[in-house]
């Protein structure tokens, strides 16, 4: 089929790559013409593991277009995409800003019936006001061109985004037209071969499911950062509590994990999107509001535990830190609404100086705080160890999980390693005589009880 798709984002550039991959003729539009050279010429504007030979094969092969030609890639689509950004707006709501664009250049230049579908988080009532938009623009054109919209909100994850695409756990379709849900399923079809994947819903009820699933993920994070936090009160390790309810099927292993808060672009996004969402017909969301204030608070607990183990903030004037993990999650050099980004800030504002090692986001720190005297990026994670007093963990890459703890005691100066993402056994690593504060654990509090 042919396919165009707006936004060459970790959605669009993602998607676009897996349905080229499964033999569709896909081109991909942006309106950043440097993304675009880029991608022409193999450049991938993101890390994301696999994306990048998959992206030269398909593009090698003519399956995977990259065009700013907006008109063009209409005129010769079946089915366009719109993966653009939503980001807040001032009040929290999603700024519609770039996909009512889209919708105005799609009704500008459509010239035969199509498909559109919307893969951005967008509130409830979008795919109305896009129909809107773009049946308006046909009409100051004066023409009478067919078309739908469709609601297909995406779930992939950054850092597994490839995987997530080609094997996705459903595929979410909302519209009235059984005929676009057809061609639709038949798009997917590669995708949904071992059993039917495709769950079909009306335009409202898929746009609010995208909403409902991050927020009740978001939520289960939250809830364990607050018992995590009575945890660490009450002298329990919330690790061991974690097993304990996640072997319960309906509680479930995923997303039960505590640690320095929830990043990235979706979550605090969109909680607050539905939280907005919600007080607009009038209705208090509590519990979306209290996930988002337990993450706020939670970002901010790593340098309480700093300050409770030097006894004040003002201790760590002249300190070095250093830090692993720049990213929001592993295997992604994201770092928008990172928790690393108030770790620092909280470290600069106390007057210590950083070392910090990320293996991806270090082009991206770099883009963020140009130079500063106070932060080091490193190449490795032994370089951001030298000279530190401390050392903080804030993003579980799977290089972290198994330091050498004797080199570390020698390495620090303080001797004491904050874990905000609970990556070791409280016991091996102060067996060689390194102070660990966790997020959660019984012994920290023992610590600073001694
Ligand atoms: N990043 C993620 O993991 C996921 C994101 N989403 C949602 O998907 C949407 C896109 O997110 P990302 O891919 O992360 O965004 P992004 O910010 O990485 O990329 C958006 C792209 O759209 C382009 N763009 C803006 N206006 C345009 C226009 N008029 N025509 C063509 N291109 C235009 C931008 O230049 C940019 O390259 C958002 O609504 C987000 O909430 C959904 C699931 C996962
Ligand atoms: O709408 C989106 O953009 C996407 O948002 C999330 O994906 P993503 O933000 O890429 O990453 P996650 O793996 O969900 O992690 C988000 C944050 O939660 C944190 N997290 C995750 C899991 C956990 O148990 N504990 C926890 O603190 C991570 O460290 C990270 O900061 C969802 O998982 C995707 O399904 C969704 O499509």
């Amino acid at each position: 089929m042919h396919v165009a798709i707006f936004g060459t984002g970790y959605v669009g550039l993602v998607s676009g790559t897996c349905l080229a991959e499964v033999g569709h003729d896909v081109v991909c539009v942006d309106i950043d013409q440097a993304k675009i050279d880029g991608l022409q010429r193999g450049v991938i504007p993101i890390y994301e593991p696999g994306l990048e030979p998959m992206v030269k094969a398909n593009h090698a092969a003519g399956r995977l277009k990259f065009t700013t030609d907006a008109g063009a890639a209409v005129a010769s689509a079946e089915i366009v995409f719109i993966a653009v950004g939503t980001p807040p707006d001032e009040d929290g709501s999603a700024d519609l800003q770039y996909v009512l664009a889209v919708a105005r250049t799609i009704g500008r230049h459509l010239r035969a019936p199509a498909i559109v579908v919307d893969k951005s988080t967008v509130p409830v009532g979008t795919a109305d006001q896009v129909r809107a938009t773009i049946a308006a623009e046909l009409e100051s054109r004066g023409v009478d061109i067919d078309f739908d919209v469709v609601s297909n909100p995406e779930f992939l994850k950054e850092g597994a985004a490839v995987e997530d695409c080609m094997r996705p756990d459903r595929i979410v379709l909302g519209s009235r037209e059984p005929a676009s849900i057809e061609k639709l399923r038949r798009l997917y079809a590669p995708f949904n071969r071992n059993h039917d994947r495709i769950v079909a819903m009306d335009v409202r009820s898929a746009e609010l499911t995208k909403y409902a699933a991050n927020a009740m993920l978001a939520t289960k994070i939250s809830f364990m950062n607050e018992i995590a936090n009575i945890a660490e009160k009450v002298g329990a390790d919330v690790e061991q509590v974690r097993r304990g309810i996640g072997s319960d099927p309906r509680i479930g292993w995923h997303f039960i994990y505590p640690g320095a808060g929830y990043g990235g672009s979706c979550f605090p996004k969109d909680v607050q999107a539905l939280a907005r969402t919600a007080a607009q017909h009038s209705l208090e969301p509590t519990l979306l509001n209290a996930v988002e204030a337990v993450n706020d608070r939670q970002k901010a607990h790593l340098f309480d535990l700093f300050v409770r183990h030097y006894g004040a903030a003002g201790v760590l004037r002249g300190k070095t830190v250093a830090l692993w993990g720049l990213a929001f999650k592993p295997n992604t050099d994201d770092m928008r609404e990172a928790s690393s980004r108030r770790l620092l800030q909280q470290l600069w504002d106390a007057g210590a100086r950083v070392r910090a090692f990320d293996p991806e986001a270090r082009d991206e720190a770099r883009r963020i705080f140009g130079e500063r005297e106070d932060l080091v990026l490193c190449d490795t994670d032994d370089e951001a160890l030298q000279g530190a007093d401390a050392l903080a963990v804030i993003t579980e890459w799977k290089q972290f999980r198994s330091p050498d703890f004797e080199f570390l005691k020698r390495s620090l100066r303080d001797a004491v390693v904050f874990d905000g993402r609970n990556l070791y056994e409280p016991a091996e690593i102060e067996a060689a005589g390194i102070a660990y504060w966790a997020i959660g654990r019984g012994r920290s509090i023992r610590q600073d009880r001694a």
